[in-house]
């Protein structure tokens, strides 16, 4: 038997091979791009790369080396769109975006809107961004919020977007897709709850809670071990409060914050009752136009995939190859087709950047409908 030493030899010098081709063959793709550039051609052949892997599969004997050997081209291939789409770049193929870079938002002259009503969360957060001074009002929903941005009845809307406990707020990811509205900025928002019931209420008298699902969710630990309370949803914290007033009974009681109970003139019964205490909501702007700040970096976008096997592992070599950092990702099922997923993406960075252009570029080639949801 041989020993390590020679086999690793020959190893070598095989890989010495493979190496040398492998050159040549960058050498070809780059040929192909300058070919691409000049007739105007996409990097992406989905179905050159298929038949290659098909023929690739066929020329060796064992269904091991088979799965392997398409492991292989399938990564050269992707390495060899990678070099094109840099060379597409360089020359200044890539194509405008259509979004436009300010300097900053026109806050003063704006109308912002926010989900539930005074002493809702989504106030608090709208101070924190906008400051005390702005022309707000509130609507019922998180869809009425989109609308009357769509509309051009409010400027700016602020809407949750994730918990740090209860995770993403689906709806909200959902309405992105849906509107053709754009987030501009974001805040987070420490998120401490209170059980607050009328003057005279004891907590372990209450029978009946109302919140928000999230907030319910968000003290999940705290209703779990008072099971005499009902949990009861409404569409917001601060009309949990307001209901409370209301209602008058001294066996309900709302979770929202202190803010919120003393708007409406309730007794905090609990403090904190978060499971969490480092709860916070982080907030996204949205506005109607596709603009973004010359200092955003955080850019948020969505595809779809084709439903196959290694579909999302290839996707990820644009953030990889480019350089930049994927910071999230999420997936919601995408109506009228069960059990397929939309993703959606945070990765560090300025429209503006050459690697972000370029793995733009390769995303939207590769994706099935990808759609940038604002860069922040
Ligand atoms: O044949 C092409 O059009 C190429 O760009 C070359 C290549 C490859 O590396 O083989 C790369 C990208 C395409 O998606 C298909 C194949």
């Amino acid at each position: 038997m041989a020993s390590l030493e020679e086999l690793r030899g020959e190893l070598d010098c095989l890989d010495e091979q493979i190496i040398a081709l492998f050159e040549k063959r960058m050498e070809v793709c780059s040929l192909v791009a300058d070919y691409k550039i000049e007739n105007g051609r996409k990097v992406y052949d989905r179905a050159r790369e298929q038949e290659k892997l098909l023929k690739a599969a066929s020329r060796v004997e064992h269904a091991y080396n088979k799965k392997g050997v398409q492991e292989l081209f399938t990564l050269l291939m992707s390495v060899s769109r990678k070099l094109q789409y840099q060379k597409l770049s360089a020359c200044g193929t890539t194509g405008r975006l259509p979004f436009i870079e300010v300097k900053e938002l026109d806050v003063k002259n704006s109308r912002i809107v926010f989900q539930g009503v005074e002493g809702a969360y989504s106030e608090a957060a709208l101070k924190q961004y906008f400051g005390d001074e702005v022309n707000s009002y509130h609507v019922r929903t998180w869809k009425d919020a989109m609308d009357a941005i769509e509309d051009g009845a409010a400027d700016f809307a602020v809407l949750p977007i994730e918990n740090s406990s209860a995770g993403a707020v689906n709806e909200v990811y959902d309405l992105l897709v849906e509107y053709e509205n754009y987030i501009v900025g974001e805040t987070v928002l420490p998120v401490s709850h209170v059980l607050a019931g009328l003057k005279g209420s004891k907590e372990d008298e209450i029978t009946r809670v109302y919140s928000h699902p999230q907030g319910l969710m968000q003290c999940e630990k705290y209703l779990y071990d008072h099971p005499a309370m009902e949990k009861i949803s409404v569409p917001n914290t601060a009309v949990a409060a307001r209901k409370i007033v209301e209602e008058q009974d001294v066996h309900h009681a709302a979770i929202c914050s202190a803010y919120a109970a003393s708007l409406y003139g309730l007794e905090i019964l609990r403090e904190q009752v978060n499971d969490n205490r480092h709860n916070s909501t982080r907030f996204i702007i949205v506005t109607n136009q596709k603009i973004f700040l010359e200092h955003a970096d955080k850019i948020s976008i969505c595809f779809e995939l084709p439903h196959e096997s290694g579909s999302l592992y290839q996707i990820m070599s644009h953030f990889i190859y480019n350089d930049l950092n994927m910071t999230k990702i999420e997936s919601r099922p995408i109506e009228d087709r069960p059990w397929e997923y939309r993703f959606f993406v945070d990765f560090e960075g300025n429209l503006a950047d050459g690697g972000v252009k370029n793995a733009i570029r390769g995303l939207r080639e590769e994706t099935k409908s990808m759609k940038i949801l604002g860069n922040y």
